[in-house]
Parts: C-alpha cells; structure tokens; sequence
C-alpha cells in the first residue's frame, strides 16, 4: 500500500499540471469567477492523521456537498418520516432535472438532486427566516469540524438566488403535489444559504470523519447519527451523489462521494479515511474533473474501494 504523506503531495503536483481542468460553472454568475487552476486535497485516516496538499486551506463553495448535511439534520428532526417525501433510487438524471417529477407525483427519486434536497430542506427550514434552516447545517459543519470559521457566502446565496429559477420551478411543483409544506420562498432561500456555505477541504475532510466512523465523530466522540443511517448515507452516496455520473464513479472510484458544482466532493472510506478534493472544472455532468481523476488515483493506490475484499 502507497504512503498517503508522500501519495497525496503526488497526486496534487499531478493535477496542478493538467491541462484539461474542465469547465467552472457559469450557472450560477458569483461561481464563475473562480479560477479553476485550484485545486486541494485533504485525507484523514481512521487514526487521525492528515495528509494536505495543494490549495488544502482554501475556502470555496460547498453547493450541493451541502445536502449531506441538510439530510442528517433532517434525519435528527424527523427520523425516518425523511423516507416519506424523498426516495432512494439514482435518478439517471440530471442533478437539476425536473422530467421526473411530473411523471412520479412530485416525488423526488433521492435526496440529492435538486429537487430531493429542496425536500429535504423543507423540512428543517423554520419560518421565513433562511437564517434558522441553514443556520442548523452550519453549526453542524462547524462543530464537526472544530472551527467557527465556517460561513454562508452571502454574494454566492444571492446570485444563486437571483438566478435560481429552475430551483424555484422544481419547487413550486413539489408544492403542488402537496411534497413540500413551508413556503416555497423559504424553503428555496434556505437551500440557496446552505449550497452558498463556503469551506476548505481540512475543514470538509473533518466534517465528513463520522461517516468513515459508522456515524459517530471521532474527534469529539459525539454520535452524530445511528450506525444504520450512516451506512444508509453512505450508499446514497455511492448510488446518487455524483448525479447520471454515480455509476461511472462507482465503477472508477468506488467509494461512496458527494460532489457539488463550486468543484468539492467529500469521499469516504469506510473505516479508512474521510477525503475532501477541490477543483472548480467541473465534467459535463457538474462533477469536479481533477478532482474526480485524484480521487481515481487516491482510492487505486490505497486499495480503497468498498468493493474490494479487504477494504
Ligand atoms: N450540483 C450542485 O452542486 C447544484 C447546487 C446548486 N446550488 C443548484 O441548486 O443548482
């Protein structure tokens, strides 16, 4: 097995040399401005060590690496009642794609497309106020990752918001089929707070580490969520967190990951390591391009994939 001190500084000289880095989305205008020469990779093993390298302290948005996040506080609030406004199948789809939805009554396929996460954040937004919903998810990131330096990117919320019409279209026919109850207006503001939550790779490395530790944090020793939702997450993760790439990526990485389009993905190994890369090019699907190859090369060398015999 490679030496993740010297593995990892590899990895990003390897990438820092690429070319072809992928495109930043445009979608969303505050996203495009940021370079995608970035880019950053944190490893944190089971016995707590951290490897870093490249652009690791570096603070970028998170988008939809978020909605890992909404879906435990959402689990903490209304247990498995989730399961009953969003599903658990990939949906094959885009992450922004509403085709589905007309044809399944509103139901979202999995709770991270758009429009499952929208779901999801209805159910932990409270009142008008975008501030109480995201505020849940942010003091999660924070206490998970041991610092209070984490916060919403105020310009990135409001561009996403100004922009954000397809999230408001999916929205309103959720709210239709009677699978959203708060109002559209909140629910959309407090998704829109939650994908803007700006963080480097230590700090998303560290946030993810409940997840390689069947759901309990091993910095602090909280139990954040049961070992049965962890390994839950976990398999949305593999089966729905890259979007219509999610099969692609099992089969290249295999490793269950959420990716986000500011260029994030958290990656875990189950008992292994919680892993954070950034690079904001992202592939034509809205996943990070290098940081999809990196984590190709990471798992390969490692032997960390959840479908090897010994992993
Ligand atoms: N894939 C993503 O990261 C998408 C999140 C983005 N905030 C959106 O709603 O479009």
């Amino acid at each position: 097995m490679a030496d993740l001190a010297e593995l990892v500084p590899r990895i990003a000289a390897t990438m820092a040399a690429r070319t072809a880095r992928g495109r930043v989305a445009n979608y969303i205008p505050d996203l495009a401005k940021v370079s995608a020469s970035h880019f950053g990779m944190v490893v944190i093993t089971a016995d707590g060590r951290e490897h870093a390298a490249g652009d690791a302290d570096l603070a970028f948005s998170i988008q939809s690496i978020s909605k890992v996040f909404a879906l435990v506080e959402a689990l903490a609030s209304h247990g498995e009642g989730v399961w009953q406004r969003v599903g658990r199948e990939p949906s094959g789809g885009a992450f922004n794609s509403i085709v589905q939805l007309e044809a399944e009554a509103g139901r979202p396929r999995n709770p991270f497309i758009n429009a499952g996460a929208i779901a999801v954040t209805d159910l932990i937004t409270d009142g008008d106020d975008p501030r109480a919903g995201a505020g849940r998810i942010l003091r999660l990131l924070r206490d998970l990752a041991g610092t209070q330096g984490i916060a919403v990117d105020g310009a990135v919320a409001y561009s996403e918001a100004a922009t954000g019409h397809r999230n408001a279209a999916l929205a309103h026919f959720m709210k239709a089929h009677g699978v959203l109850t708060g109002r559209v207006e909140a629910t959309l503001s407090t998704y829109f707070h939650q994908c803007a939550i700006a963080m480097s790779c230590r700090e998303l490395a560290r946030a993810g580490r409940f997840l390689m530790n069947g759901g309990v944090d091993p910095a602090s020793g909280r139990r954040v969520v049961s070992p049965e939702q962890a390994r839950r997450i976990n398999a949305l993760m593999l089966t729905c967190g890259h979007y219509d790439a999610s099969g692609d990526f099992a089969f290249s990485v295999g490793l269950p990951a959420k990716s986000g389009v500011g260029g994030g993905i958290l990656a875990i190994a189950p008992g292994r390591a919680s892993i954070a890369v950034w690079s904001p090019g992202l592939s034509p699907q809205g996943n990070s391009l290098l940081g999809t190859a990196a984590l190709e090369e990471l798992a390969s060398a490692m032997g960390w994939s959840v479908f090897n015999p010994d992993a």
